[in-house]
């Protein structure tokens, strides 16, 4: 693929937010007074080879996500659309590749729950799907050691049932850049719900890489995360202060 390409963003931003404790649907919610999406449409508008941000919105949320973007600064060279959300991060994913235009052939998927994620993660995608890759994952590697247990009900103490290698192992972020007929294929044929698009296409037997990721493009999931982010906001602010 040349660098003629287009190239555009899904971010599912329809989820309730529930692991991060009762409010406003998580990406709706502020850190340092800007709501979470914004953090990420601007981390997306961001890369220059971005043309187009559609975001999935609350299912009854669309008018209000619409507005909220009117409200903000975001770079004109880019366009933006809202369309509503499903019941899973699958279906959100689904409606916003549906509402891509003709002429995008690459599509990044971005959680609006990784607001901070920095551009050059961003753009080491777009290059990685431009050089061939058809399917691209931003990864690091694990901290912990990693156990497989047999599940139990919350509470009760759960056999080990192995041990993966440590060194094998990386903790998958987003965004992740396909080849857009790729995708779409992918989304028409994986029923099963999965929890990130590349295992859609890992299900159709064809290949993902992974490039690196970034420290700070973690996901905004529990309390403890929102601390974490908004340091790192602070830590950035006071950076571009010097
Ligand atoms: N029906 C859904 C569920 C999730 N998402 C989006 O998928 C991303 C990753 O999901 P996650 O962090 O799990 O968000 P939530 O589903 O909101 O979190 P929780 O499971 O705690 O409710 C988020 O940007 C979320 O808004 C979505 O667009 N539509
Ligand atoms: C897509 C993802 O962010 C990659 O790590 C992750 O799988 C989303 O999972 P969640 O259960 O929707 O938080």
């Amino acid at each position: 693929m040349s660098s003629e390409s287009r190239t555009a963003v899904v971010i599912p931003a329809a989820g309730r937010g529930v692991r991060l404790g009762p409010g406003a649907p998580k990406a709706l919610r502020a850190l340092n007074g800007t709501p979470m999406l914004i953090h990420a449409v601007r981390a997306m508008a961001e890369s220059r080879a971005v043309s187009l941000v559609v975001v999935v919105a609350p299912p009854d949320g669309a008018p209000e996500v619409k507005t909220l973007l009117d409200d903000h600064a975001l770079p004109e060279r880019t366009d933006f659309l809202v369309v509503p959300g499903g019941d899973t991060r699958q279906e959100s994913v689904r409606a916003g590749l549906d509402a891509l235009p003709d002429g995008i052939d690459i599509v990044l998927v971005h959680d609006a729950a990784r607001p901070l994620v920095p551009v050059d993660t961003v753009d080491g995608v777009i290059e990685a799907v431009r050089d061939g890759a058809g399917a691209v994952v931003p990864a690091l590697p694990l901290a912990d050691t990693v156990k497989q247990v047999e599940p139990r009900d919350a509470g009760l103490p759960e056999p080990v049932v192995a041990t993966p290698e440590r060194a094998r192992l990386r903790a998958v972020q987003t965004p992740q850049g396909f080849d857009r007929a790729l995708l779409v294929r992918a989304h028409e044929s994986v029923t099963e719900n999965v929890t990130d698009d590349a295992s859609m296409i890992e299900q159709l037997g064809e290949p993902v890489v992974v490039v690196p990721g970034h420290e700070e493009a973690f996901k905004v999931t529990r309390p403890l995360d929102l601390v974490l982010a908004e340091a790192v906001l602070a830590r950035r602010r006071a950076n571009d202060g010097f």
